[in-house]
Protein backbone atom coordinates (compact mmCIF):
# COMPACT_ATOMS: atom_id res chain seq x y z
CA UNK A 1 0.00 0.00 0.00
CA UNK A 2 1.31 3.59 -0.84
CA UNK A 3 2.97 5.23 2.40
CA UNK A 4 1.06 7.99 3.91
CA UNK A 5 4.23 10.23 3.05
CA UNK A 6 2.33 10.55 -0.46
CA UNK A 7 -0.45 12.13 0.91
CA UNK A 8 1.45 14.47 3.70
CA UNK A 9 2.93 18.25 2.75
CA UNK A 10 5.88 17.76 1.00
CA UNK A 11 8.40 18.49 3.62
CA UNK A 12 7.42 15.85 5.68
CA UNK A 13 7.31 13.24 2.32
CA UNK A 14 10.92 14.47 1.49
CA UNK A 15 11.90 14.12 5.22
CA UNK A 16 10.82 10.48 5.31
CA UNK A 17 12.50 9.35 2.25
CA UNK A 18 15.70 11.16 3.54
CA UNK A 19 15.54 9.48 6.78
CA UNK A 20 15.01 5.80 5.11
CA UNK A 21 17.69 6.57 3.12
CA UNK A 22 20.76 7.23 5.55
CA UNK A 23 19.42 4.61 7.60
CA UNK A 24 19.83 1.92 5.08
CA UNK A 25 23.05 3.38 3.33
CA UNK A 26 24.83 3.80 7.21
CA UNK A 27 23.17 1.37 9.20
CA UNK A 28 22.95 -2.32 9.41
CA UNK A 29 19.07 -2.54 9.48
CA UNK A 30 16.88 -5.37 11.16
CA UNK A 31 13.06 -5.09 11.59
CA UNK A 32 11.66 -4.79 14.64
CA UNK A 33 8.34 -6.08 16.42
CA UNK A 34 6.11 -3.20 17.09
CA UNK A 35 3.67 -4.41 20.04
CA UNK A 36 0.50 -5.65 18.68
CA UNK A 37 0.50 -4.52 15.70
CA UNK A 38 0.51 -0.67 15.92
CA UNK A 39 2.18 -0.66 12.32
CA UNK A 40 -1.07 0.73 11.03
CA UNK A 41 -3.34 2.30 13.68
CA UNK A 42 -6.58 4.51 13.04
CA UNK A 43 -9.16 5.92 15.49
CA UNK A 44 -12.11 8.04 15.69
CA UNK A 45 -13.21 9.28 18.89
CA UNK A 46 -14.29 12.96 18.83
CA UNK A 47 -15.15 13.22 15.29
CA UNK A 48 -11.10 13.42 14.48
CA UNK A 49 -9.95 10.54 12.32
CA UNK A 50 -6.48 10.05 13.35
CA UNK A 51 -4.42 7.36 11.03
CA UNK A 52 -0.62 6.44 12.18
CA UNK A 53 2.11 4.58 10.39
CA UNK A 54 4.80 3.19 12.01
CA UNK A 55 8.37 2.34 10.62
CA UNK A 56 10.32 0.75 13.38
CA UNK A 57 14.07 -0.97 12.49
CA UNK A 58 16.88 -1.90 14.92
CA UNK A 59 20.83 -2.14 14.78
CA UNK A 60 23.69 -3.52 16.47
CA UNK A 61 24.14 0.56 17.97
CA UNK A 62 20.57 1.37 18.18
CA UNK A 63 17.73 -0.68 20.28
CA UNK A 64 15.02 1.32 18.22
CA UNK A 65 14.62 3.55 14.95
CA UNK A 66 11.14 4.74 14.48
CA UNK A 67 9.87 7.11 11.98
CA UNK A 68 5.84 8.18 12.63
CA UNK A 69 4.03 9.40 10.07
CA UNK A 70 0.19 10.66 11.34
CA UNK A 71 -2.16 12.36 9.62
CA UNK A 72 -5.25 13.96 11.85
CA UNK A 73 -8.50 14.47 9.32
CA UNK A 74 -6.82 15.81 5.97
CA UNK A 75 -5.42 18.66 7.72
CA UNK A 76 -2.72 18.10 10.04
CA UNK A 77 0.33 16.18 8.81
CA UNK A 78 3.22 14.80 11.16
CA UNK A 79 6.17 13.00 10.84
CA UNK A 80 7.70 12.36 14.23
CA UNK A 81 11.73 10.14 14.51
CA UNK A 82 13.52 9.05 17.60
CA UNK A 83 16.52 6.75 17.18
CA UNK A 84 17.01 4.73 20.96
CA UNK A 85 20.83 3.55 20.96
CA UNK A 86 21.40 0.51 22.45
CA UNK A 87 22.25 0.94 26.01
CA UNK A 88 25.91 -0.34 25.67
CA UNK A 89 26.69 2.62 23.25
CA UNK A 90 27.27 6.04 25.22
CA UNK A 91 25.77 7.99 21.93
CA UNK A 92 23.12 11.11 22.18
CA UNK A 93 19.20 10.46 21.01
CA UNK A 94 17.82 11.64 17.16
CA UNK A 95 14.73 13.36 17.65
CA UNK A 96 12.63 14.90 15.14
CA UNK A 97 8.87 16.12 14.94
CA UNK A 98 7.19 18.43 11.88
CA UNK A 99 3.78 19.16 12.52
CA UNK A 100 1.65 21.17 10.00
CA UNK A 101 -1.11 21.84 7.54
CA UNK A 102 -1.50 21.30 3.78
CA UNK A 103 0.08 24.15 3.19
CA UNK A 104 2.44 25.02 6.01
CA UNK A 105 4.86 23.35 8.87
CA UNK A 106 4.08 25.42 12.25
CA UNK A 107 6.58 23.26 13.96
CA UNK A 108 9.80 22.11 12.77
CA UNK A 109 12.06 20.84 15.24
CA UNK A 110 15.55 18.13 15.12
CA UNK A 111 17.84 17.50 17.62
CA UNK A 112 20.74 15.39 18.52
CA UNK A 113 20.09 15.04 22.68
CA UNK A 114 22.73 14.59 25.18
CA UNK A 115 22.30 11.68 27.55
CA UNK A 116 25.14 12.71 29.87
CA UNK A 117 23.89 13.96 32.92
CA UNK A 118 25.64 17.27 32.79
CA UNK A 119 23.69 17.13 29.46
CA UNK A 120 26.88 17.48 27.29
CA UNK A 121 27.44 15.90 23.77
CA UNK A 122 30.38 13.62 23.28
CA UNK A 123 33.21 16.06 21.99
CA UNK A 124 33.40 14.43 18.60
CA UNK A 125 29.48 15.70 18.06
CA UNK A 126 30.07 19.09 19.36
CA UNK A 127 33.30 19.36 17.25
CA UNK A 128 31.67 18.97 14.09
CA UNK A 129 28.33 20.54 14.76
CA UNK A 130 29.94 23.76 15.89
CA UNK A 131 31.69 23.62 12.31
CA UNK A 132 28.35 23.68 10.41
CA UNK A 133 27.15 26.91 8.74
CA UNK A 134 24.42 28.63 11.29
CA UNK A 135 20.94 28.87 9.05
CA UNK A 136 18.94 32.16 9.22
CA UNK A 137 15.50 31.26 9.77
CA UNK A 138 12.61 34.03 9.73
CA UNK A 139 10.89 32.67 12.64
CA UNK A 140 12.98 30.62 15.03
CA UNK A 141 10.33 29.48 18.00
CA UNK A 142 10.81 29.08 21.78
CA UNK A 143 11.44 25.24 23.30
CA UNK A 144 8.65 25.11 25.87
CA UNK A 145 9.83 24.01 29.80
CA UNK A 146 10.17 19.94 29.09
CA UNK A 147 12.47 21.30 26.49
CA UNK A 148 15.60 21.34 28.74
CA UNK A 149 16.79 17.93 27.28
CA UNK A 150 17.90 19.26 23.30
CA UNK A 151 20.81 20.59 23.05
CA UNK A 152 22.13 23.77 22.05
CA UNK A 153 22.37 22.97 18.48
CA UNK A 154 18.36 22.14 18.11
CA UNK A 155 16.96 23.53 15.57
CA UNK A 156 13.03 24.68 16.41
CA UNK A 157 11.43 26.84 13.51
CA UNK A 158 8.42 27.34 11.99
CA UNK A 159 9.89 27.15 8.56
CA UNK A 160 8.79 29.83 5.86
CA UNK A 161 9.01 29.16 1.96
CA UNK A 162 10.53 26.21 -0.14
CA UNK A 163 13.97 28.23 1.06
CA UNK A 164 13.85 27.53 4.69
CA UNK A 165 12.37 23.96 3.99
CA UNK A 166 15.23 22.99 2.39
CA UNK A 167 17.40 24.55 4.72
CA UNK A 168 16.09 22.50 7.51
CA UNK A 169 16.37 19.33 5.52
CA UNK A 170 19.52 19.66 4.51
CA UNK A 171 21.21 20.55 7.91
CA UNK A 172 18.89 17.12 9.39
CA UNK A 173 20.46 15.37 6.70
CA UNK A 174 23.97 16.61 7.88
CA UNK A 175 22.76 15.61 12.06
CA UNK A 176 21.92 12.41 10.63
CA UNK A 177 25.26 11.30 8.27
CA UNK A 178 27.21 12.77 11.05
CA UNK A 179 25.03 10.19 13.75
CA UNK A 180 25.11 7.13 11.65
CA UNK A 181 29.17 7.70 11.08
CA UNK A 182 29.91 8.16 14.26
CA UNK A 183 27.59 5.57 15.75
CA UNK A 184 29.16 3.04 13.12
CA UNK A 185 32.60 3.80 14.86
CA UNK A 186 31.60 3.13 18.60
CA UNK A 187 33.04 0.41 20.37
CA UNK A 188 30.23 -0.48 23.25
CA UNK A 189 30.91 -0.24 26.95
CA UNK A 190 32.26 -2.58 28.92
CA UNK A 191 31.66 -1.09 32.33
CA UNK A 192 28.15 -1.41 33.93
CA UNK A 193 28.42 1.73 35.48
CA UNK A 194 28.47 3.48 32.25
CA UNK A 195 25.28 1.41 30.84
CA UNK A 196 23.43 2.25 33.87
CA UNK A 197 24.40 5.62 33.30
CA UNK A 198 22.99 5.68 29.87
CA UNK A 199 19.87 3.74 30.77
CA UNK A 200 19.33 6.72 33.25
CA UNK A 201 20.18 9.55 30.60
CA UNK A 202 17.37 7.46 27.77
CA UNK A 203 15.35 7.09 30.63
CA UNK A 204 15.23 11.19 31.79
CA UNK A 205 14.74 11.98 27.83
CA UNK A 206 11.42 9.89 27.76
CA UNK A 207 10.35 10.85 30.87
CA UNK A 208 10.49 14.43 29.84
CA UNK A 209 9.03 14.18 25.82
CA UNK A 210 5.79 12.25 27.62
CA UNK A 211 4.95 15.88 29.04
CA UNK A 212 4.38 16.78 25.64
CA UNK A 213 0.83 17.81 26.15
CA UNK A 214 0.68 18.59 22.76
CA UNK A 215 1.18 15.56 21.36
CA UNK A 216 -0.78 14.06 24.35
CA UNK A 217 -3.96 15.85 23.28
CA UNK A 218 -3.75 15.00 19.44
CA UNK A 219 -3.74 11.11 20.62
CA UNK A 220 -6.52 11.48 23.17
CA UNK A 221 -8.70 13.46 21.19
CA UNK A 222 -8.95 10.36 18.73
CA UNK A 223 -7.61 7.05 20.87
CA UNK A 224 -8.90 8.49 24.54
CA UNK A 225 -6.55 8.87 27.51
CA UNK A 226 -5.55 5.30 28.54
CA UNK A 227 -4.87 4.39 25.05
CA UNK A 228 -2.80 7.47 24.87
CA UNK A 229 -0.97 6.68 27.90
CA UNK A 230 0.71 3.50 26.71
CA UNK A 231 1.32 4.90 23.36
CA UNK A 232 3.07 7.46 24.66
CA UNK A 233 4.80 5.19 27.20
CA UNK A 234 5.53 1.87 25.39
CA UNK A 235 5.48 2.76 21.86
CA UNK A 236 6.94 6.93 21.04
CA UNK A 237 9.27 7.02 24.65
CA UNK A 238 10.16 3.71 25.97
CA UNK A 239 12.81 3.97 27.86
CA UNK A 240 15.20 1.05 27.88
CA UNK A 241 14.85 -2.08 29.40
C1 LIG B 1 12.74 15.86 19.01
C2 LIG B 1 11.66 16.46 19.46
C3 LIG B 1 10.30 15.89 19.49
C4 LIG B 1 9.86 14.58 19.31
C5 LIG B 1 10.65 13.34 19.02
C6 LIG B 1 8.42 14.60 19.48
O1 LIG B 1 7.65 13.61 19.43
N1 LIG B 1 7.99 15.90 19.71
C7 LIG B 1 9.11 16.70 19.71
C8 LIG B 1 9.14 18.07 19.92
C9 LIG B 1 8.02 18.96 19.93
N2 LIG B 1 6.79 18.75 19.37
C10 LIG B 1 6.06 19.91 19.57
C11 LIG B 1 4.75 20.23 19.18
C12 LIG B 1 3.71 19.42 18.68
N3 LIG B 1 3.64 18.04 18.58
C13 LIG B 1 2.39 17.74 18.10
C14 LIG B 1 1.82 16.44 17.89
C15 LIG B 1 2.55 15.24 17.72
N4 LIG B 1 3.93 15.14 17.62
C16 LIG B 1 4.21 13.79 17.50
O2 LIG B 1 5.34 13.31 17.38
C17 LIG B 1 3.00 13.02 17.53
C18 LIG B 1 2.91 11.52 17.45
C19 LIG B 1 2.80 11.10 16.03
C20 LIG B 1 1.96 13.93 17.64
C21 LIG B 1 0.47 13.60 17.69
C22 LIG B 1 1.64 18.94 17.91
C23 LIG B 1 0.22 19.00 17.42
C24 LIG B 1 2.46 19.98 18.27
C25 LIG B 1 2.12 21.46 18.24
C26 LIG B 1 2.54 22.03 16.89
C27 LIG B 1 2.82 23.54 16.98
O3 LIG B 1 3.09 24.05 18.11
O4 LIG B 1 2.80 24.20 15.92
C28 LIG B 1 6.86 20.88 20.26
C29 LIG B 1 6.41 22.27 20.69
C30 LIG B 1 5.68 22.06 22.01
C31 LIG B 1 5.19 23.41 22.57
O5 LIG B 1 5.39 24.45 21.89
O6 LIG B 1 4.62 23.38 23.69
C32 LIG B 1 8.09 20.27 20.49
C33 LIG B 1 9.30 20.87 21.19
Amino acid sequence: MESLRSRQHPLIHKLANCIEEIWQEYLDLSPYQVPEDLGYVEGCLEGERLVIENHCYQTPQFRKLHLELAQVGNSLDILHCVMFPNPEYALPIFGADLVGGRDNISAAIADLSPIAADRSLPRSYRTALSVLSPIEFSQPRALPQWGDIFSEFCLFVRPIGTQEEEAFLGRIREFLTLHCQIASQTTPLTSHLEVAKVIAGQRNYCTRQQQNDKTRRVLEKSFGSEWTERYMTTMLFDCAA
